[in-house]
């Protein structure tokens, strides 16, 4: 499998012994809208077990490349590969029953429903049984529905909102949302989750537990985690390594350490007027 990027050996990320073979290879992607260049020939790779982070200034094409990954937009193109398998025209289902699961940058969540639903709503994809057995509730159906019920719970204890379970998510902070936006994509046990600025609109504190529980996610089950994140100081303490887009290009990749020292990247974000916000870390 062609890769790109700088390359640690697996077992050498940042995070200790623990990034594996390449999961996702990213080669040449380009995007169009019309007469926007989304993307520009963009390559990358992801290692199982890693947590690689897509920065770039506002417009840099990061949503355009993980709507990519996901099979929401079909890049004119390149090739995505996961886990061996190159797709090019593969849709958000078959992307999701591949393993990769994924948060929205805006939240879409069902408000109106309970903490518990919401959740369950990410099973979807791996209820079995048909839908007339459910409406029964007969047979191998009950049987699946306890076995969901108990992974939906397990996640519930994991992210630490059991006091909320039957509450309607739209009465919930801002930052209990997002967690639980986290817990419906948990709930496909996915090989890789893609965190769509996991962190934005969070005050400090909820920054923090957002990191822990990402953290956590990554270690305890050993999903493999993009994400794409503003706030440079939760990118530098969590990342393995780090891409850098600008104008749809691809203009710096390594670990957050050499991202940071990279000319390029800190020409980008003092000219993106991010000056009081380049990618220095805490
Ligand atoms: N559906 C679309 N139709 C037309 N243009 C689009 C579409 N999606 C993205 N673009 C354009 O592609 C470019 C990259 O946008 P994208 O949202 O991927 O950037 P981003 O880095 O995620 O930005 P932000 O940090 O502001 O969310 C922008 O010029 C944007 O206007």
């Amino acid at each position: 499998m062609q890769t790109h990027g700088p390359e640690p050996l697996a077992g050498e990320g940042q995070a200790g012994q623990r990034t594996g073979e390449v999961l996702l290879d990213v080669a040449n992607i380009s995007l169009r809208f019309g007469g926007v260049n989304a993307l520009t020939d963009i390559s990358f790779n992801v290692r199982e077990h890693e947590i690689r982070a897509i920065i770039g200034p506002n417009g840099a094409g990061k949503s355009s490349m993980l709507n990519c990954i996901n099979g929401v937009y079909a890049p004119q193109q390149g090739a995505i590969t996961f886990r061996g398998q190159t797709f090019k025209h593969m849709n958000s289902r078959q992307v999701a029953e591949m393993g990769v699961a994924r948060t929205f940058q805006n939240l879409a969540l069902f408000k109106g429903m309970s903490v518990l639903d919401n959740i369950m709503s990410g099973r979807n994809l791996k209820i079995k049984s048909n839908l007339l057995w459910q409406a029964l509730r007969i047979g191998p159906a009950v049987r699946e529905e306890i076995q969901h019920r108990e992974a939906v719970e397990r996640i519930i204890d994991f992210l630490e909102i059991q006091a909320y379970r039957k509450t309607p998510v739209g009465q919930l902070p801002y930052g209990l949302q997002k967690r639980v936006d986290l817990g419906r994509a948990l709930a496909m046990e996915p090989q890789m989750l893609l965190l769509d600025e996991p962190m934005a609109g969070m005050n400090v504190e909820e920054k923090q537990d957002m990191c822990r529980f990402v953290l956590d996610v990554n270690q305890e089950f050993g999903t493999t985690v993009v994400l794409i994140e503003h706030d440079m100081g939760v990118v530098m303490d969590i990342s393995d390594r780090v891409v850098v887009l600008d104008y749809g290009k691809k203009i710096g990749d390594g670990t957050p350490q050499e991202v940071r020292n990279n000319p390029d990247v800190i020409r980008a974000y003092l000219g993106a007027e991010a000056s009081s916000n380049p990618p220095q870390g805490h």
